[in-house]
């Protein structure tokens, strides 16, 4: 498990998070949900050592992170950040490549090419495999950085909105994906995902934290923290939550009660 404790981060003199105590539990998959600068992605840098944290501790799977040299770091935790670049002349292949530096250092073995190919299998890659990674779209790119990540073989892997760009096959066979590989066994990662678009936490978290003024607002099983009362309060918005298949389905692009059937009405009448 990753625990934080006390853990504040200002910007200038503005407070970014703020006493963030929280245990992020080993296996499955962790969601992270919250508005627009609640600070999901600094709480992942600073998980991940991408930002200096000075204030509170962390520790991954037992070990303080402090003790931790940069390569076993690298080798326990991977990160997608939102901001990848686009990397000109580099092939998808070569990106997925990146992801065994921390194993290899530019040295690659048999055991890194088998890495790379189970990588870019797993991710629908193989025959993008020799494209250049700056004339993909903007959905098969993300699959790539993804891929990237996934090949580091980590047992943590922390993707800051994966999501992004991805149609809803690709979205739905992602998220399928990293379910499959956080369930136990032999391989078992544990996931940490930034969403925006919260009925994915619905169908596929097992635990979901929601950030709100870089506090924890909530944190706990799906059916606890998706509520349309705490979500309305989180986002400063009316939200609906039905249920389907005895999972949260989250209601929120017009969320008034009996709107839809009004403007039928409406519609109706006009015609
Ligand atoms: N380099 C920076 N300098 C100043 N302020 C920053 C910097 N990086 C982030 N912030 C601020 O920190 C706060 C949290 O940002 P962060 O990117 O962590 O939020 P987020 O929850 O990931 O947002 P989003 O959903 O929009 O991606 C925001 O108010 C943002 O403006």
């Amino acid at each position: 498990m990753i625990e934080i404790t006390g853990l504040n981060h200002v910007i200038g003199d503005m407070p970014i998070l703020r006493d963030i105590d929280l245990t992020l539990p080993r296996g499955g998959i962790t969601a992270l949900i919250g508005p627009n600068g609640a600070g999901k992605s600094t709480l992942l840098h600073l998980i991940a050592g991408l930002e200096p944290r000075r204030h509170g501790a962390l520790r991954i799977d037992g070990t303080s992170a402090e003790t931790l040299s940069r390569r076993d770091f690298a080798c326990k935790l991977a990160i997608l950040t939102q901001d990848t670049g686009v990397a000109s002349r580099l092939t998808v292949a070569d990106l997925v490549a990146f992801g065994r530096w921390p194993h290899c250092r530019g040295r690659m073995r048999d055991t890194d090419h088998a890495a790379v190919a189970r990588a870019l299998e797993m991710f629908d890659l193989t025959e993008l495999s020799r494209r250049y990674v700056d004339e993909l779209s903007g959905g098969q790119r993300q699959r790539a950085h993804v891929a990237m990540a996934y090949a580091q073989e980590t047992d943590w892997l922390l993707l800051d909105e994966p999501l992004n760009n991805l149609d809803p096959r690709h979205a739905q066979a992602l998220m399928a994906r990293l379910y499959r590989m956080s369930r136990p066994g032999p391989d078992q990662r544990s996931i940490v995902i930034v969403i925006h678009e919260v009925n994915y936490a619905a169908a596929w978290a097992d635990h979901v934290v929601a950030l709100k003024h870089g506090m924890v607002q909530a944190e706990g099983a799906p059916a606890s923290v998706l509520t349309g009362e705490a979500l309305a309060t989180l986002y400063e918005t009316p939200i609906r939550v039905a249920q389907v298949d005895g999972r949260p389905v989250v209601l929120h692009h017009r969320a008034e009660p009996g709107l839809a059937a009004r403007d039928a009405a409406q519609l109706r009448q006009v015609v």
